[in-house]
């Protein structure tokens, strides 16, 4: 069975990549899927992200990259899968995500949504609070993977974490350099 994992993945973190490994246990293939969304000012491009998402994926043989726009029922069609992969984090996760695979189901009934929860560890992780503690010079080296952290760093305009989890300094904003909208 095919399962695609779709979603913004600006950037991708460490909770979305125990998802795919996870994912890959249990589907033949996993096709994780960037949305190419002209509604949203990314931090990265498509591009930057399908490269960062490939390098974090490469130890595993059946995970695919990709990206697609318009719906998503249609390109899961397309590339013949069967199943949404999402994860649920949260009761918050829940209704967003409950709703999506109901709207997904009225467009195709053949499509099912299937929901693997957070490993406890990821529980609190996301994309946005990836960038936030980096906007604000803190480490992110444990929530990302290190070509991850990086590149963020880079946006940031700091090579390397300025204020480390357990320190008290303060220090001043950073600027940030988000990606140009997607044409
Ligand atoms: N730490 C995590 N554990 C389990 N599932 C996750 C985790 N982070 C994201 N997901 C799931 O991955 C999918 C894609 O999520 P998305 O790209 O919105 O990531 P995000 O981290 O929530 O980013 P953002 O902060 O931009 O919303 C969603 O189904 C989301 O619930
Ligand atoms: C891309 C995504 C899965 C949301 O992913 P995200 O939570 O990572 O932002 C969702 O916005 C989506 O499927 N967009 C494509 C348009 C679509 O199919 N809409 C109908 C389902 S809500
Ligand atoms: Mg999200």
């Amino acid at each position: 069975m095919i399962a695609i994992y779709p979603g913004s993945f600006d950037p991708i973190t460490l909770g979305h990549l125990d998802l795919i490994q996870r994912g890959s246990r249990l589907f033949e293939r996993v096709i994780v899927a960037v949305l190419r969304n002209p509604n949203k000012v990314p931090l990265f491009s498509v591009q930057q992200r399908l490269d960062q998402i490939r390098l974090s994926c490469q130890h595993l043989p059946n995970v695919e990259v990709d990206s697609f726009d318009g719906l998503t029922v249609n390109y899961a069609q397309m590339r013949h899968a069967q199943v949404l992969l999402r994860g649920l984090r949260a009761v918050s996760d829940f209704e967003v995500e409950l709703q999506m695979a109901h709207t997904n189901k009225t467009l195709s009934t053949q499509i099912e949504t299937v929901f693997l929860a957070t490993s406890n560890e990821y529980s609190f992780l996301s994309s946005s609070v990836v960038k936030e503690i980096a906007r604000f010079g803190g480490s992110i080296d444990h929530l990302v993977p290190p070509h991850i952290a990086l590149d963020i760093y880079q946006c940031y305009n700091h090579k390397s974490p300025m204020l480390n989890p357990i320190s008290t300094e303060v220090t001043p904003p950073l600027k940030s350099t988000p990606a140009q909208r997607e044409p």
